[in-house]
């Protein structure tokens, strides 16, 4: 039995908190509403984000960060994206011992186009860093948090930290985790399948087929993979959990917020209005700006990011977008990826 802290109050924070409670851990999860946090302690229900699912009596709630950490060595870190470096520096300042940090958001920072495990690097003293460990695959909290068979891959540049944070979650009834050392993918994997499934929700919402959606997982698999691989992953992880398994999680299931917004927005709502909506994140709308970015530095092919970026950010329709990818000039299916893979063997 370990005592575990959580960052982070929302849905995924609660989820994996509930999965370490039912592993028998002493679960400190730490937010910054007093009324959520007071709801898991009195009520045992996070009503706002994991309405109907009751919480173990082993999972105490706190505001104070410097009270949720004492005496523990672990922390997941269960924030989006966009609150990661403020959250660090909170916690830089009431760490008093080396961290093992287990990540399990899945972003690029726009601008910086660092991972996010690269921004623990940069914010976290080292005598105050342990490991980085990263908790990432299809896992919607809804299905967790009820006890249904899931499947992630934790991973980290440390694979001794990676199998402790297996044997942590690990859960024989419903929660089984892999171990992979390919930080770069499996991080670039979790983060740009939001993409594709924005763009899934938006054929969705267009009236497309699944002919449609199969086309944008395949072909979007193709560009997170080719971007991946300038990076430096290992392709073969964009097979994986964290790369396909998580593509189809995200692209089909009901559950997903990156679905839901590219639906409203296939159906014609604005982007400000879709996110007002939603009232949880959207990782996608920034990772889509990320992935420009990142596609513009080191040139490489993402059409479907491409035209995402410009119904998000240039207000081109959603149709207009379909049309352009659709009248691309004729390509190779493999040849890029191909050609990227024998330039890296050289
Ligand atoms: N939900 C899921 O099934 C899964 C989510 N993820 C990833 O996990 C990450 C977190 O997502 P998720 O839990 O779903 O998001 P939610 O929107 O459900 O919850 C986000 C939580 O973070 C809190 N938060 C936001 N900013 C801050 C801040 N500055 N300081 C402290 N707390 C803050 C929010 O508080 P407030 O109420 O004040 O907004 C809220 O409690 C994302 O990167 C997501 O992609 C990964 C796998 C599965
Ligand atoms: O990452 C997730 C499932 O693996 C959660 O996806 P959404 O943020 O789209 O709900």
């Amino acid at each position: 039995m370990e005592k575990i802290a959580v960052l982070g109050a929302g849905s995924w924070g609660t989820a994996l908190g509930f999965v370490l409670a039912d592993n028998g851990h002493d679960v400190r999860i730490w937010g910054h509403r007093q009324e959520i946090i007071d709801g898991i302690n009195e009520m045992h229900e996070n009503k706002k984000y994991l309405p109907g699912v009751e919480l173990p009596m082993t999972m105490r709630g706190y505001t104070s960060l410097e009270e949720a950490i004492l005496g523990v060595e672990t922390v997941i870190l269960a924030v989006p994206t966009k609150a990661i470096r403020e959250v660090l520096q909170s916690l830089e300042e009431v760490a008093t011992n080396p961290l093992t940090i287990v990540h399990v958001s899945k972003g690029i920072e726009p601008d910086t186009l660092l991972r996010i495990s690269e921004m623990i690097e940069q914010e976290m003293e080292p005598a105050k860093l342990q490991d980085v460990v990263i908790l990432s695959g299809p896992s919607h909290a809804e299905e967790v948090s009820r006890r249904q068979p899931t499947t992630v891959t934790s991973s980290s540049k440390n694979m001794k930290a990676a199998e402790k944070v297996q044997d942590l979650f690990n859960n024989h009834q419903y929660f089984r985790v892999y171990t992979n050392p390919d930080v770069i993918g499996v991080e670039i994997g979790g983060a740009l399948k939001n993409i594709i499934a924005l763009a899934a929700g938006i054929t969705d919402g267009l009236g497309y087929g699944d002919n449609a959606k199969a086309a944008l997982m395949t072909r979007g698999l193709a560009e997170i993979a080719r971007l991946g691989s300038v990076l430096g992953a290992n392709p073969l992880t964009f097979s994986g959990l964290t790369g396909i398994g998580d593509l189809i999680v995200t692209c089909t299931s009901v559950h997903s917020r990156n679905w839901r917004a590219g639906n409203m927005l296939g159906k014609g709502h604005k982007l400000e209005e879709v996110l007002d909506n939603m009232g949880m994140v959207v990782e996608g709308v920034r990772t889509t700006k990320a992935a420009y970015q990142l596609a513009e530095k080191y040139d490489v092919k993402m059409p479907i990011t491409q035209a995402l970026y410009d119904v998000l950010f240039n207000d081109v329709s959603a149709k207009a977008a379909v049309d352009s990818l659709m009248s691309r000039t004729k390509t190779h299916e493999m040849e890029d990826l191909a050609n990227i893979l024998g330039e890296r063997k050289n």
